[in-house]
């Protein structure tokens, strides 16, 4: 990883082309598929210094807050019937991070009617397709064809609203045709939704499995937010415990565990090896995450490991990199952490989680609690 990532970046920095971005997003118009080039290089800043800066992060509080807090409200109307219910957490963080990605892309966010389940399904396929990976993008099939040819081997606004501005002013206009600003948006969705709540996702079967880290957790919430729970971002930076909570799902569940693929724009020398200019390149995260000569107990879920260690994944480190690092890092660090932190918090200083009869749990090969969702 850091060969790649970081001694050889600037080599790397290509992203292959994929079949299913290319039909899906445009011409893969957006930022994270587009080739490393004088479009990407156009591109990226609009997302790092306009869509995902941190004061633009800042400026989505309100809707993280109103978000999270409608998400107790449901749960707590579930609870109130009985002191025990059953509750599929998948879908309820499965709504809430689309419901937030929603309002802060499109300025709305759709109901559970006829127009939203429109909308849920259509990105439903959409993630379900770009996660695929088509043979013919690993079996240069267009190559061999030719071979038997040739013979040869801020503010309120949401992100459209700034993407319409850029498309306003004349000298950048060109470059922000319709499209463009289409796929952007499509990228929001297809990297930001599903990412986010897979990882609470991992993480709430975690504390349900780990009835210790779950209590401290508690503990430390309830000590800082007081009986009503009623938190603010402010109260997370006195929240250790939580933070190494967080770090360690994501060593143990990155979202992306292969990272996306990067690619070779030159011929190279990587660790003693000759390497090919067009050489497709994946980052095995999940494999360094629960490597045994750089992590103790590897496959212990034990967040305190993070309370004795600077270890961070804002990408200089490279034993923790669930968001990739260098040029094609993730933009969506900042924006991602502020919604994860205060859905933790905000669930589990106001519910008690568990298994039906203190069981420990099951888990199928996806990690899903299934005995407890049967
Ligand atoms: C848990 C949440 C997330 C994870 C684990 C994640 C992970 C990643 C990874 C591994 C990459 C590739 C990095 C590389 O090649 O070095 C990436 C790229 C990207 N991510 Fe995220 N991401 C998350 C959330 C988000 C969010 C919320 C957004 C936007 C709202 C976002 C926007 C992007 C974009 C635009 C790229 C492409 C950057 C480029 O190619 O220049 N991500 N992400």
């Amino acid at each position: 990883a850091r060969e790649i990532m970081k001694e050889q970046d600037l080599t790397f920095s290509n992203r292959p082309r994929l079949s299913c971005p290319d039909r899906l997003i445009y011409g893969s118009k957006d930022v994270a598929f587009a080739p490393h080039g004088d479009y990407w290089c156009q591109m990226r800043p609009v997302f790092v210094l306009r869509l995902l800066s941190n004061k633009r992060v800042h400026s989505y509080l309100s809707v993280r807050e109103e978000e999270t807090s409608l998400m107790v409200e449901d749960l707590r109307r579930l609870s109130s019937s009985s002191a025990a219910v059953l509750v599929n957490l998948s879908h309820v963080l499965v709504s809430l991070t689309s419901n937030v990605i929603s309002r802060v892309a499109l300025g709305r966010k759709y109901g559970d009617g006829g127009e939203g389940n429109v909308c849920r399904s259509f990105f439903e396929e959409l993630l379900e397709l770009l996660g695929t990976s088509p043979v013919g993008d690993y079996v240069p099939w267009d190559e061999l064809d030719q071979w038997e040819k040739d013979g040869d081997g801020g503010g309120e606004m949401d992100f459209v609203d700034i993407l319409l501005e850029f498309q306003r002013r004349e000298k950048i206009a060109p470059l922000f045709e319709d499209d463009v600003i289409k796929a952007q948006i499509l990228d929001v969705f297809s990297v930001g939704t599903d990412t986010s709540s897979n990882a609470l996702d991992w993480m709430m079967a975690e504390l349900m499995r780990n009835p210790s880290v779950i209590k401290t957790l508690q503990n430390e919430v309830r000590e800082v937010a007081g009986r009503k729970c009623d938190i603010v971002e402010e109260d997370l930076v006195k929240m250790p415990y939580l933070k190494a909570v967080m770090k360690e799902n994501l060593r143990l569940h990155p979202p992306v565990p292969l990272l996306v693929p990067r690619e070779s724009t030159k011929d190279t020398v990587v660790l003693g090896y000759d390497v090919a200019a067009g050489t497709r390149v994946l980052v095995n995260e999940w494999k360094i995450g629960r490597d045994p000569t750089l992590w103790k107990d590897p496959e212990e879920f034990r967040p305190e490991r993070f309370l004795e260690s600077s270890i961070d994944f804002k990408g200089f480190h490279f034993e923790l990199l669930p968001f990739g690092t260098g040029r094609r890092g993730c933009p969506g660090i900042a924006f991602t952490t502020a919604v994860y932190e205060l859905v933790l918090a905000k669930l589990v200083c106001s519910f008690d989680f568990g298994l039906p009869n203190g069981e420990r749990g099951r888990f199928g090969h996806d990690g899903r609690l299934w005995d407890y969702y049967t």
